[in-house]
Order: C-alpha cells, then structure tokens, then sequence
C-alpha cells in the first residue's frame, strides 16, 4: 500500500483530496496535518469524510508528515516550498499551491509576493504541445505542481487549437466563472452569503489575476511562441464549478471541421477530457464531483473567432483530482485509479 499524508487537510483542496484517496484502492490515508483545526475531529471541518470519524486533524510540521510514501501539499500561496524543503528528496511531493508552478521568476514576482521557490513539473497530464500530451514528464516525478484551477480550465479549452496552429497568439480572450469553494474556506468579507447568493461579479479585472501568466506559460507551450491572453475571473453563486469561455482569432481558412479534428485528435484518447458531441455545451452541473473536462468548440464566423466553452469541477480536476491523477503517473499506477469519472446529477 501507498501511504499518503496530506497537509492543510481541514481545507477546501486538502479535504477533497482525503475523499478522493478514501476511494483510492491502492492508498492507506495517513496524517491529516491542519493550522488552526490541529487536534479536532476530521469530521468536525469535513462531515461527508464518514469513513474517518475516528481520526483527529494534526499539527503540520516535517516530523508529522515524516514516514509516507506521497505527501500532498494543500496550503496557502507560499507556504509550501519552506515545507517541502524540510521534506527527504525521495518522498513524491504533490503541491496544489502555486508556489512552484511558475518557470518564469519574472512572471512570478509580478503577480505574487512570496519570494520564487523554483519549478517543479507541471501536473496536467493531457495538456497539448507540439510533442503530444506532457504527462510523460510526470511518470516517475517526484515533485509536482499541481495547475490553478482557472489554469485547467482554460488551458486544455484552448491548447488543442495553439498545438495545431489554428489561432493567432496575440488576441485571445478568457472569461471564466468559479465557485465560492475557489476562494478557500478562510473568512473573506466578500463572499459571505448574503454576498454572493444570488448574484455575480467579475474580479482580478484588468489583466491583474495571478492566473494570466500560468495560462499564458501553457499556451506559449503549446503554442511554441508567446501567446499573451486577456483572462477576467468571476464569481458565481454556486459551491463549485468553473465555466471558462474562451475566444481567439481564427487563422484564415480555418472551419469547424479542422477545429473539431484537432480536439479529437488531443482528447479522443483521454478518460477525463471530453469533447461533446455537436449541439450539446458544458455545464458545471454536469461535471460535479468528477474528474471531468466537458469541452465544445464553435466557429464564429462573422467575427472570425474560435469559442471554446469548458466545465470543470474546481475542486476535483481543478486541483484533488489533478493531484492524485498526478500522484498515481508519479508512482506507475494506472493514471485513473481511484478518480471518479462519473459526475453527480442534477
Ligand atoms: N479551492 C480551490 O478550488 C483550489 C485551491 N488551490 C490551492 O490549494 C491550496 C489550498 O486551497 P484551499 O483548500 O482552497 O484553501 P483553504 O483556506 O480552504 O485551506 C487552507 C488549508 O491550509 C491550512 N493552513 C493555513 N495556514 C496554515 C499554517 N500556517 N500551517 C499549517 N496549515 C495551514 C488550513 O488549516 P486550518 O484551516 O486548520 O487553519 C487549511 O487546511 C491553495 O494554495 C490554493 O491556491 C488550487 C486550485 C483550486
Ligand atoms: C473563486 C476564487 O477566488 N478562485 C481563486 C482561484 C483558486 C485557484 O485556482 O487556486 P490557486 O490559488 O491555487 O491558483 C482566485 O481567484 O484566487
């Protein structure tokens, strides 16, 4: 057995990648480290976490993550390279903060303020390059970053069309709608119920969200040139979800037909990215509590630009999921154990 130890388990992400791993055939859960929730009931913070009734949150420090196989990081921007550096070399290191997701210390420290910790492989096994799907870089990985959720969204809506130099790098438009559990479970004024139920707003406007350059690094990868992107993020009155739509400048000649090849071609055989079929579009609802990526491609001719619209569940494939799919390519298991790819509904 593969034993695994998650720290900021009382969190959002941390507490979706214990579910996941309840259900993971090959994985013995091990500590659950926490901040302020150390030493409370798991099912105090996270109540659907039946099986673990009996377990208690811990206090996070390298002594209590010492003795596992995996340890996956799921603390606060910048919090996690002090951690990982007191962690041995040999342990798989999964961190779902963004702290070294970025190749670019320029980049880095424009749109953070911690100090830049460095690049560990990036955790999207299926986004597209020139070369095919990246995942090959994280079989055997012994340290990963796992993509922002924003990121995933709107990278594999829109890498399959740069691989195949459909569209151009210099007008690409991305706005993109998220849950409240987007946000972390700590106590933001804003997104207080009576602050979101029933209504949305943009934020990060203006080209100043933190996710702009990670998209832009997976496009330009993509790509293989700069691409530089317009991303607005909005919140949306919903727990989770995240609905990216996203348009770039077509090249010319290019139609619906070529576009469509070119997802099937980069997706066709991925379990968790789906291309629907023509007429049906992503929703959020649809991909609830799954792995999954619905995707729909449209050609918007009287403008000349590729729509792409994409669903994923933020907590899932947008960072747990991701996290032990990575877990599992790093380790040599099948990339799919224990990862639903079957979402509730309604
Ligand atoms: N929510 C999302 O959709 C996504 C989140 N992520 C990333 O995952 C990470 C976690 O996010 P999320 O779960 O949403 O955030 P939460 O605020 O919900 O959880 C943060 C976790 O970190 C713990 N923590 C905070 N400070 C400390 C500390 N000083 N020492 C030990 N533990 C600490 C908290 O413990 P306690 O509550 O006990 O104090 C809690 O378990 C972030 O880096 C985030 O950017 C990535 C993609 C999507
Ligand atoms: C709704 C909401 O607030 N979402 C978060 C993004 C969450 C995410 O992807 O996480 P990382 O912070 O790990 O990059 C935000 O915009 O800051």
């Amino acid at each position: 057995m593969i034993r695994a130890a998650v720290a900021g388990a009382s969190g959002y992400a941390g507490g979706e990648i214990v579910r996941l791993l309840t259900n993971h055939p090959q994985v013995e859960i091990g500590t659950l480290a926490a901040g302020s929730q150390a030493g409370k009931p798991v099912t105090s913070v996270h109540p659907n976490l039946t099986p673990l009734a009996d377990r208690q949150f811990t206090e996070t420090t390298p002594e209590t993550l010492d003795g596992h196989h995996v340890v996956f990081l799921a603390l606060p921007h910048g919090q996690s390279a002090a951690l990982a550096r007191q962690l041995p070399d040999d342990v798989v290191l999964i961190d779902c903060g963004a702290d070294f997701r970025l190749g670019d210390e320029a980049a880095w420290t424009t749109f953070y303020d911690t100090e830049f910790a460095g690049t560990w492989p990036y955790g999207m096994p299926e986004l597209a390059t020139a070369d095919g799907p990246q995942r090959h870089q994280l079989e055997g990985a012994r340290r990963i970053a796992v993509p922002g959720c924003y990121p995933t969204s709107a990278s594999l809506a829109l890498a399959p069309a740069f691989a195949a130099g459909l569209v151009d790098a210099d007008d690409v438009v991305i706005v993109a709608a998220s849950g409240t559990s987007g946000a972390g479970k700590s106590l933001k004024p804003h997104l207080l119920g009576a602050e979101v139920m029933g209504s949305m707003s943009p934020y990060g406007v203006g080209g100043v969200h933190r996710h702009t350059p990670e998209i832009e690094q997976n496009l330009s990868g993509a790509a293989g040139e700069p691409v530089t992107v317009s991303f607005t993020p909005t919140l949306a009155p919903m727990p989770r979800g995240i609905l990216a739509t996203c348009t770039a400048r077509i090249k010319p000649g290019v139609d619906l037909a070529a576009v469509r090849r070119a997802y099937d071609a980069a997706y066709a055989e991925e379990k968790f990215v789906h291309l629907l079929p023509e007429g049906m579009w992503p929703s959020t609802g649809a991909v609830l509590g799954s792995n999954n990526v619905q995707i729909q491609v449209a050609v918007d001719a009287h403008v000349g630009r590729l729509v792409v619209a994409s669903a994923v569940d933020n907590l899932t494939k947008g960072t747990a999921g991701a996290a032990v799919q990575c877990m599992n390519l790093a380790l040599g298991l099948p990339e799919s154990t224990g990862l639903p790819s079957v979402g509730v509904a309604p």
